[in-house]
């Protein structure tokens, strides 16, 4: 049997589906080129000295761990001279980053998150990279942050990586969600898992215990109930899963069903939930849409919000269908 590549798979999409154009197709390519990249120094570990503290805090006031700068660095190095790109925008920079003038450039915008669960990585969990494409509109300046405010129903394309056990690129352009394995001796990504599905029942939630007490009271009432089992509301028994990494958490749930939930909490009562809009709930949310599933903040399709900053938070419930409804009801009561 013939094995399919990303490349192919996305040349197949430009040329029969007409799924994507030219420039849309290279920038996905510089993208899973750098995440090999990224790939290959976290499984050098400690041996390439990448562990540890970078001494230094982003923009959201959070301490980066080497990885952070490292995964940030070379996304940023490809895709400056080989992407198609108006500019780059990412949760490691507070501004978005020009294309060089002597650079080619295009009409796309480009979001990510370099390292998802930066937490996990000197303990050797799976963590991710994360990212989303916009259109920028012509005439536009790419660095102008407010082009980048377009809400996630603009997304033309939005993937994830997991670096765990196997490394793999999930991928949508819109027309479904595909997951890729990278066969490290050969360097090529292959479509393994085509078509990927959310079911649309689950018994497994995902969710951060310890912030329970910071809690609002849609999400204790929904989490109790879950709690209860077999002789509560729900009448059945919940298993809960909770990695610390959104991408590992999301790719379980797209694997075999679930919810996903980081709510909006007390602790920080002037931040509307941790996970940042743009290039986590998004692209994320654009997945699991198009796997079947469901997303929201606790009352609206997280795709139709219109973002205000580049940096922003967002509550975030997404997953199987049934469970994101009976969560986001619970808001509205
Ligand atoms: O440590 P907590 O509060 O449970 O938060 C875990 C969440 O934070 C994150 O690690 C945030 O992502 P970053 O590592 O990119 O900042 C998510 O991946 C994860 O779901
Ligand atoms: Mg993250
Ligand atoms: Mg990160």
């Amino acid at each position: 049997m013939s094995r399919i590549s990303l490349s192919r798979f996305l040349i197949e999409q430009q040329r029969k589906n007409n799924a994507i154009d030219a420039e849309l197709r290279l920038s996905i390519e510089v993208v899973a080129r750098a995440c090999k990249a990224i790939n290959h120094a976290i499984r050098k570990g400690a041996l390439a000295g990448v562990l540890g503290e970078a001494g230094t805090g982003n923009i959201q006031g959070e301490a980066q761990k080497k990885l952070d700068v490292i995964a940030n660095e070379v996304l940023l190095d490809a895709n400056e001279w080989g992407g198609h790109l108006a500019a780059i925008a990412s949760e490691e920079m507070e501004h978005p980053h020009p294309i060089p003038t002597d650079y080619p450039k295009g009409g796309y915008l480009l979001l990510f998150d370099p390292l998802d669960g930066s937490s996990n990585i000197d303990v050797n969990i799976s963590v991710g990279t994360i990212f989303s494409l916009l259109r920028c509109p012509d005439g536009v300046d790419g660095t102008d942050e407010k082009v980048f405010l377009q809400p996630g129903t603009q997304q033309v394309a939005a993937g994830y990586t997991v670096y765990g056990p196997q490394t793999m690129l999930v991928l949508t352009l819109g027309n479904g969600v595909h997951g890729f394995t990278l066969d490290a001796e050969i360097g090529s990504w292959i479509l393994t898992h085509p078509n990927m599905t959310v079911p649309e029942e689950t018994k497994e939630f995902a969710i951060n215990m310890s912030n329970m007490r910071h809690w609002e009271a849609p999400v204790k009432r929904y989490i109790d109930e879950l709690l209860a089992g077999k002789e509560g509301p729900r009448g059945k028994d919940y298993n809960m899963r909770w990695v610390a990494s959104m991408v590992a958490d999301v790719h379980r749930i797209l694997t075999r069903g679930g919810i996903f939930t980081y709510p909006r909490d007390a602790r920080e009562p002037n931040k509307p939930g941790k996970l940042r809009l743009m290039y986590e709930a998004n692209p994320m949310s654009f997945i699991i849409e198009q796997a079947g599933g469901a997303a929201t903040n606790g009352h609206q399709r997280i795709l139709d919000l219109q973002p205000t900053a580049l940096h922003e938070r967002v509550a975030v419930f997404l997953g199987s269908k049934r469970e994101v409804e009976v969560v986001t009801r619970y808001h509205q009561s």
